[in-house]
């Protein structure tokens, strides 16, 4: 354990998905940004000789005895050292450890798995005593990246625990960021938790989780976007449950079983996000325009159309796109789709009071609906100073 650590804090964003959502997965582009939406992380350390585990979002509150947890570690060779890829059979014993079977898309059931996954590669022969609280604001599989952002504190807090990487933060300072090779790291671990969580991840998620602000992602190559404008979005939930590794998978087998249709589509979804890319570049060195809002809004639509034939629509989402169109504001899906959440492009000019009845009405039909603020910073350590009482209250309750 790092000599330092005796309580530590740590948070990473949810994310919206602009446009590649599904089709990144396939190794197609990616327009994806960091939420104003936060999970936090606090990791103690204990004399009890457990490991603990308090999800208060979804009612989980667990330990283990360290005892029994080493056992898991035998087929794991000697050394400590990195490993990037999942181990198998370890998962394996884990599944069989925790009785959860290989088909389990459970809420809770995932949530552990990753946790003592990466538990036991993080510390492997040494395993501490710690209890690890974790509090999200963001909804729970709605597409806003809730399963990266865990993964991502999961990871910043144990690998810095852990002392494989430093625990940035000076006694002066409120909140601070790790360096871009730590980074690297937290986000090659998270990834892993994704894995378990997803089933097939592309690593967008994460990356966002982990960096934060405005991102390309192309096959796992990671490129900040600083050159955007400002985007008003409104975040809808339609608060229809799903899950990602199902819908991910579903797409797989569209493509498998009709490769000469599916993949032209996710080609065009490609396409989408390039000339997104180019428009927010544009907007952004030569000052948005009305034409500029309108080939967005177009984008949106058109990928829309190619996520319902991906087959991970949902009519909680037509209903999403036919209200807020008949307001003249256009709508997709977000993340998985299946349900979840959908995003609304603001134009500058929408009036306050037109935003105001979208909202009403969409909260009407049964949904959750905020205007959101988009680009916060990526994963970062905390003082207790900087942490709202609300949230203290909930991590320190445990
Ligand atoms: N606050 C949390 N506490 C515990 N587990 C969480 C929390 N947030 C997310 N999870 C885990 O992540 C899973 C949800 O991941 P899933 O990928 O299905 O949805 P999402 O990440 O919210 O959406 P998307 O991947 O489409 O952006 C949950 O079932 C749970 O296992
Ligand atoms: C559906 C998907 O593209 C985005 C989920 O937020 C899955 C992924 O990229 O891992
Ligand atoms: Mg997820």
């Amino acid at each position: 354990l790092s000599p330092v650590f005796v309580e530590f804090f740590v948070s990473a964003p949810g994310k919206v998905i602009l446009h590649g959502e599904h089709s990144v997965v396939h190794g197609k582009v990616a327009l994806a940004v960091s939420l104003n939406l936060r999970t936090h992380l606090r990791l103690q350390s204990t004399s009890s000789g457990d490991v603990r585990i308090n999800l208060p979002n979804i009612d989980t509150f667990l330990s283990w005895e360290i005892t029994a947890l080493q056992p898991l570690l035998a087929g794991c060779g000697g050394e400590w050292r990195w490993i990037f890829e999942l181990d198998g059979d370890l998962l394996k014993r884990l599944r069989e450890f925790t009785g959860i079977s290989d088909d389990s898309t459970d809420t809770r059931s995932m949530a552990v798995l990753a946790f003592l996954y990466m538990y036991l590669t993080v510390f492997a022969k040494s395993l501490a005593s710690i209890t690890v609280s974790v509090w999200s604001e963001l909804p729970t599989g709605a597409g806003l990246g809730s399963s990266a952002a865990y993964n991502v504190c999961l990871s910043a807090a144990l690998l810095s625990a852990r002392g494989a990487i430093s625990s940035p933060l000076t006694p002066q300072q409120e909140s601070a960021r790790w360096s871009k090779e730590e980074m690297e790291l937290i986000n090659r671990w998270a990834f892993m938790g994704e894995k378990i969580i997803h089933g097939n991840p592309s690593g967008v998620d994460n990356a966002v989780g982990t960096w934060g602000g405005f991102l390309r992602y192309h096959a796992g190559n990671i490129t900040p976007l600083s050159w955007v404008p400002i985007l008003r979005i409104l975040l809808t939930n339609t608060k229809v449950p799903r899950s990602t590794k199902v819908l991910v998978s579903g797409v797989k087998d569209k493509i498998n079983k009709f490769p000469s249709i599916m993949n032209p589509i996710l080609e065009s979804v490609s396409a989408v996000s390039c000339t997104c890319e180019k428009t927010l570049t544009e907007m952004a060195v030569h000052g948005p325009s009305p034409e500029h809002y309108n080939i967005l809004e177009e984008l949106i639509d058109i990928n829309q159309h190619h996520l319902n034939v991906m087959g991970v629509g949902h009519s909680s989402l037509d209903t999403l796109c036919r209200v807020t169109l008949a307001r003249g504001l256009h709508s997709k899906l977000t993340g998985a789709g299946g349900g979840g959440c959908g995003i609304t492009l603001l134009r500058p000019e929408t009036d306050t009071s037109v935003i105001q009845s979208t909202i009403d009405e969409l909260k009407a039909c049964g949904f959750d609906c905020w205007e959101t603020s988009i680009g916060a910073p990526g994963v970062q350590q905390h003082s207790s100073a900087a942490l709202s009482q609300d949230i203290l209250k909930i991590l320190n309750s445990y």
